[in-house]
């Protein structure tokens, strides 16, 4: 691990269950590469990742079994490693890459900013030459215009013991928000292409499709049922990712799915048994499955190949262990900007609660840094979603590393100028709307005009990841809020609680049982049980956060008083939410009326804030 980062406590753990076929997955990495160092039991780094992989390999060798290891893209974007440096990347593509990974694809933040697809298509691509798929991914010339595969569609090979022949996909969810030097095809397209359904024909030992889907996802869905149109005998498994939580999912019982959580918090395990090798006799396998998500730190590494830190690590390993200590050292990462009073939470407090991180950023850092000298006199709403953060932060130092990893994007403020405050106040209920009207063809044509084939984007979108990925049961509770902004005057969260803030809640969780040498953490419950997790955790609390958050500013002291106008201020992210909600609330604006509101991102914004605001001692 990292100089500086807290050692891991051991707790008690479950131990690994090897098959035929044995896979260690990463996902969601999102630069992470230093692994967490305010968090023992999440401080591996990557070179300690490769001792592991490497010490799993030498056992899977000596079991006469086989060991692939598989990562399902968004590994750049949230962390100082890749995003402090200048260009971005500068050092993450190569410390990446010292990984030998058997089946790569790419995430959606590969595919954001032009700069980074160029980099996946110039840098990443030749790192992993073969070993990357992309099943419904085009590179597109910025030259030429010229569009072509981003890598090969699938890839077949045989493993390394027992010659298992398989055959590996890539894919992405049907993403829109790209930058146009890339081509996302629908995922429903691609499986009636003929070089797909073609491949369907052969009979591989085994079907591998990696993609950047999460696995409650509908892309893995039609996938599914593709293959299983066409071939009914092949076991397939799939590794998933985008929606940042440990899951596993059967499709039938030849078929599985697993996901493996984000930011190397988690290193996902699925063994397969009972496979028939090819030439084998005409009979079917019967393939059985296991799954565990390990918790990403040394102790655990240790323990899961039986070995100590003095027969552990290995030379490579500690080598990019140092490469990332350098480059951490280069970049400045621990510097240090202000410190944090006390944490602040996405999801480990109410929204509206002291120690809720929306709640910092509504009542203190929005009023300070969201001004536009021209207009500093106007009222305004400034309004931002709450997935533009991407993580908590700790009471304690807060660094040039901290900024990245609660902000990484580069997304700044706009506005629509004199908004009547009757229209405007609004949007912010409509943006957090639990029912389906953002996904209603009638609110698409006769509220938004919308004259192509692209639906409005659901508006959960603008939540976190994790927060998307929760399941139905939130709905009803999503709902009951809307109704009360809808009906709220201001267009603000209502004083009184909704239901759902009341209590925690922890679906995708199962409390186990409460010890006091437990440390808090992930408790899954998936399609498999609840017995997933490799380490024994006491459960997280969860608490639903809305999908966007405002604050009025420079508001008549008197808060009957409302302004007849105001300036509408936002995260230029959530520009395709907010036109639709102004024109829902009866409002004819259009992209036209979008302006820029003041220079710098949100990140540098939040930065100087501390830096300001934190000067305390830590
Ligand atoms: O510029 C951006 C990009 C993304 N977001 C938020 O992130 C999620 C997607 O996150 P994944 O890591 O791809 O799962 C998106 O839905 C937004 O909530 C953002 O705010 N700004």
């Amino acid at each position: 691990a990292q100089p500086g980062a807290v050692e891991p406590v051991a707790a008690p753990m479950r131990n690994l269950t090897w098959g035929q076929l044995n896979f260690l997955h990463t996902t969601d990495t999102h630069g992470w590469l230093g692994g967490h160092f305010q968090e023992p039991q999440y401080s591996a780094d990557w070179g300690d990742y490769i001792s592991f992989t490497h010490q799993m390999r030498k056992l899977a060798d000596d079991k006469g079994s086989d060991l692939l290891l598989v990562d399902t893209g968004d590994r750049v974007e949230g962390n100082g490693l890749f995003d402090a440096s200048t260009p971005k990347g500068l050092y993450q593509y190569d410390i990446y890459a010292q990984q030998d990974v058997d089946i790569i694809c790419t995430g959606n933040h590969e595919l954001y900013q032009h700069y980074s697809i160029e980099r996946e298509h110039n840098t990443t691509l030749p790192n992993f030459k073969e070993n990357y798929v992309a099943s419904n991914l085009d590179y597109v010339d910025p030259e030429t215009g010229n569009r072509s595969p981003m890598a090969q569609r699938f890839r077949r090979f045989k493993t390394k013991n027992q010659g298992l022949d398989i055959i590996a996909f890539g894919f992405i969810f049907d993403f829109i928000g790209n930058a146009n030097n890339s081509a996302v095809q629908r995922v429903e397209d691609t499986v009636k292409e003929k070089w797909f359904l073609d491949v369907l024909k052969e009979k591989p030992d085994v079907f591998v499709v990696t993609g950047h889907v999460g696995l409650r996802m509908e892309e893995f869905e039609v996938i599914f049922k593709a293959m299983r149109q066409a071939n009914w005998h092949t076991p397939i498994v799939f590794f998933g990712g985008h929606a940042h939580v440990r899951d596993a999912r059967r499709f039938d019982s030849m078929s599985v799915a697993l996901a493996s959580g984000r930011y190397m918090e988690t290193v996902g395990w699925m063994s397969v048994d009972g496979l028939k090798k090819t030439g084998d006799v005409e009979t079917e396998a019967s393939p059985t499955f296991t799954r565990t998500y390990i918790d990403n730190n040394v102790l655990g590494m240790y323990h899961h190949t039986g070995l100590d830190e003095s027969s552990f690590h290995t030379d490579k390993g500690r080598e990019v262990t140092k490469m990332i200590d350098s480059a951490r050292k280069e970049l400045e990462l621990d510097r240090r900007f202000g410190c944090a009073p006390r944490d602040y939470w996405m999801s480990r407090a109410r929204f509206n609660e002291d120690g809720n991180i929306y709640k910092l950023l509504m009542d203190e850092v929005f009023p300070d840094i969201i001004v536009n000298e021209d207009r500093r006199n106007e009222s305004r709403l400034a309004i931002m979603n709450t997935g533009g953060i991407r993580f908590d932060i700790f009471k304690g130092a807060f660094t040039r590393d901290t900024t990245y990893i609660v902000s990484p994007f580069v997304s700044e403020f706009r506005y629509v100028p004199d908004v009547p405050y009757e229209i405007a106040r609004r949007i912010i209920g409509i943006l957090n709307d639990g029912s389906r009207i953002w996904a209603s063809p009638l609110l698409q044509s006769e509220i938004f005009h919308v004259d192509n084939d692209v639906p409005p984007r659901p508006n959960k979108f603008m939540s976190a990841p994790e927060q998307q990925a929760h399941p139905e049961l939130k709905r009803d509770a999503a709902d009951n809020l809307v109704k009360k902004l809808l009906t709220s005057s201001a267009g603000l969260p209502p004083p009184e609680k909704p239901e759902y803030m009341a209590e925690p809640q922890r679906d995708g969780q199962t409390p186990l049982r409460s010890q006091p040498d437990l440390i808090a953490g992930y408790t899954t419950k998936d399609d498999f049980g609840d017995d997933g997790d490799d380490t024994v955790h006491e459960p997280l609390e969860f608490y639903y956060q809305a999908n966007a958050f405002q604050s009025d500013i420079n508001f008549p002291p008197n808060h009957k008083e409302k302004p007849e106008t105001v300036d509408v201020v936002f995260i230029d992210f959530i520009q395709p939410w907010i036109i639709p909600a102004l024109k829902f609330s009866g409002g004819d604006y259009s992209d036209k009326d979008v302006l820029k509101y003041m220079e710098g991102t949100f990140t540098s914004k939040l930065a100087e804030w501390v830096g300001e605001n934190w000067q305390g001692d830590c």
